[in-house]
């Protein structure tokens, strides 16, 4: 598998796109400098869900920015994704690997200690800690962890990390100071007047701050 670079991760939401095509403000992000894109779909029946992915994994494919579907493996198995996003009431680990295959992408969402601990025992790929802020995008969030607790869960971590939950241009320096490897977000980009321009700004601060730790 090639590096995994999860600096500025894409997550979608089609209700914060403003009736936009969802694969279009996609493109325009990617062009922008989003560098890993997760289809996240909580509505949408099964044939609908595929039909995205299908497309977004064609949009995606000359980019070369890999694609992660959120909760369902099956979808990622169809549409040949790059991996599976999971949270703590999602698919166990332990089956999304054997399904998928030690190849493919897992993520894990993180939201306390204990969690963390269990996260360092799977050969996961990545971890998503969340939610670092209160965010209205996902209504059944935990508390939110704040900036010390990425500091202390991206420390304690064996695991490559990114914040997620209320990032924006505002306090993303912080998220990668504290210790993430990326910033994950959805309104910030999803919900953008100029997708394009909202990632380049998103990932200039990532590029700097990284640059002067
Ligand atoms: C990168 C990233 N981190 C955390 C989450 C949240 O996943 P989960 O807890 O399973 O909640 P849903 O997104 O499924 O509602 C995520 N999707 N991505
Ligand atoms: C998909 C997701 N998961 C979260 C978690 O806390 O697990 S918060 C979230 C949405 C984040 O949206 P925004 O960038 O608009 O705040
Ligand atoms: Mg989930």
């Amino acid at each position: 598998m090639r590096q995994l670079d999860l600096s500025l991760y894409l997550v979608t939401d089609r209700e914060c796109a403003l009736g936009r095509d969802i694969v279009d403000i996609v493109e325009q992000a990617v062009q922008g400098g989003v560098t890993i894109v997760q289809l996240r779909e909580k509505q949408c029946d099964t044939k609908q869900f595929y039909n995205i992915a299908v497309r977004l994994k064609e949009c995606l494919k000359p980019y070369d920015v890999p694609l992660i579907i959120n909760d369902r493996v099956d979808i990622a198995l169809a549409c040949d994704a790059q991996g599976v996003h999971i949270g703590q009431s999602d698919m166990p680990y332990q089956v999304v690997r054997r399904l998928l295959g030690p190849d493919k992408i897992i993520g894990l969402s993180v939201s306390n200690a204990q969690q963390l601990e269990y996260a360092n025992t799977l050969d996961v790929d990545y971890i998503g800690l969340s939610p670092v802020f209160d965010t209205t995008t996902k209504k059944d969030t935990s508390k939110a962890i704040g900036i010390e607790g990425v500091r202390d869960f991206s420390r304690k971590s064996k695991h490559l990390s990114v914040g997620i939950g209320g990032i924006n241009v505002s306090n993303a320096e912080q998220v990668i100071h504290a210790g993430a490897d990326g910033i994950s977000l959805v309104s910030a980009i999803i919900s953008a007047d100029k997708p394009k321009l909202a990632a380049a700004e998103l990932l200039n601060i990532v590029k700097q701050t990284k640059n002067n730790m």
